[in-house]
């Protein structure tokens, strides 16, 4: 290319919300008005389901996607705060700001750079070419400069980056996740080797790169791939967990467990659920895959808050996220009417019919491939009178959804929350009934 041609396509890079919105290819809509992504995440959820709700003969409607919202000043502080309700600022033309920073977790992978220096920002879409990125318009503030400053404490303390093409080096990733109602912050670092040479010394100068890091941890990963986390993590410095607020709950966070990225939509989502589970006095709760169990812990925390008991049964297979559940249970005062178990959740429901337990509601939150026919036939063995359906990806839900009309469950609400703006990705969370 010759140098006029790249100065064109350097000028047409820097245009736009984002300097490297085109080469990085996180936020292929950011240069999209957010009303107009909304209406094109609605139409989306109308065709995907329209046609299932059709044949099923289901007659909920799809509800209206809830955006992202800024909210008034302190409304978050109010006793009896509600995500869904409580009044939403707009722009002086009535129309919702474009979302930023919402995302409090950031992530960079290490490739190898001139000099000793480690290269860092994101893949560039469909490659693993590293885009360099000084900030990111959709990650809370801090989030990149701590992520660039493990590049420079590397470079500092000759730890080389993993080349991944000759499987050789050591530092692969960093993940930090930024509190949004705490101000502390957890760092990750990922080494195909647990020995670094001046770990000491690079572990103190990350410990320098925010006053919010209040938990650094090392993963070892030595294995090639995809797969970010290997099987190992140790702390490094700090505590052991982060912790953080969603509604009115105090959560602790481990560095391999699962957490939601958007708080402030997951306050959304979680609240929905809630609303679709309808709790009574004496109810049992299955949530099954509950991660670190904060849709479980909130819903039993807002129903004690109504002057309802209900006892809560997690089960998660990461162990680590049942440690965190557990703790977080002792820290909301809910251990009395909790218990979490590490196991896989089909393998639990089968256990628990066989032995006649009963469960009023189900709350179900499964990974991007969604359930499985094992799982859906083992959660009608268990009979809730209500199943609510989290989930990160629609398609697999709609599949999901039939096979629970199947054996005799019916939708009742769907609604669709938009956790991920300037992306096609959409949430959605259904309710079903017997
Ligand atoms: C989308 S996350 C949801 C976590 C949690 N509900 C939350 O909101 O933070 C899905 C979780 O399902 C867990 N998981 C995946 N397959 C599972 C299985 N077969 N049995 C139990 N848990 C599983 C994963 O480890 C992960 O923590």
């Amino acid at each position: 290319m010759s140098t006029r041609a790249q100065d064109r396509a350097a000028r047409k890079r820097a245009t736009g919300p984002c300097p490297i919105m085109r080469s990085c290819g996180g936020c292929a809509w950011l240069g999209m008005p957010y009303h107009k992504q909304l209406a094109r995440k609605q139409d989306a959820m109308a065709e995907l389901f329209g046609g299932l709700f059709g044949r099923l003969g289901w007659h909920a409607g799809i509800d209206p996607i809830v955006g992202m919202r800024m909210l008034e000043d302190g409304a978050r502080e109010r006793p009896g705060f509600n995500p869904l309700a409580d009044a939403v600022v707009t722009t002086q033309d009535g129309k919702l700001p474009a979302p930023r920073g919402f995302r409090h977790k950031a992530a960079t992978p290490f490739a190898p750079g001139p000099k000793g220096s480690l290269r860092c920002g994101f893949f560039a879409r469909g490659t693993h070419t590293i885009v360099e990125a000084p900030t990111c318009a959709v990650e809370a503030p801090g989030a990149r400069e701590i992520l660039r400053g493990v590049a420079r404490a590397a470079q500092s303390c000759g730890i080389p980056a993993y080349a991944e093409d000759v499987q050789r080096g050591m530092l692969r990733h960093a993940i930090v996740r930024m509190g949004w109602r705490s101000d502390e912050a957890m760092l990750t670092v990922v080494s195909a080797h647990r020995d670094l040479p001046r770990l000491e010394a690079f572990i103190q100068a990350l410990s320098e790169l925010s006053p919010r890091l209040s938990c650094i941890a090392q993963n070892v990963n030595p294995r090639p791939g995809n797969a970010i986390l290997g099987p190992e993590t140790s702390i490094r410095a700090g505590s052991p967990r982060m912790r953080d607020r969603l509604l009115g709950c105090t959560f602790e966070i481990s560095p391999t467990a699962f957490y939601q990225t958007n708080p402030q939509q997951t306050e959304v989502l979680y609240q929905l659920a809630i609303e679709g589970m309808d709790l009574h006095e004496g109810d049992v709760l299955l949530d099954t895959y509950c991660g670190s169990g904060t849709i479980g812990l909130a819903a039993a925390q807002q129903a004690r808050e109504h002057g309802v008991a209900i006892r809560l049964v997690g089960v998660e297979r990461n162990a680590a996220g049942i440690d965190d559940a557990r703790e977080n249970a002792l820290v909301n005062d809910l251990s009395d009417q909790s218990s979490f178990i590490a196991e896989d959740a089909t393998s639990f429901m089968l256990r628990a019919a066989s032995e006649g337990a009963h469960v009023d509601v189900l709350a179900m939150d499964p990974p991007r491939a969604g359930s499985t026919p094992e799982f859906i036939r083992a959660a009608a063995s268990v009979a809730p009178r209500r199943i609510v359906y989290i989930s990160c990806n629609p398609v697999t839900q709609a599949r999901d959804l039939e096979a629970f009309a199947e054996v005799g469950y019916r939708l009742s609400r769907l609604t669709p929350v938009d956790m991920f703006p300037h992306t096609d990705h959409v949430e959605t969370v259904a309710t079903l009934e017997r």
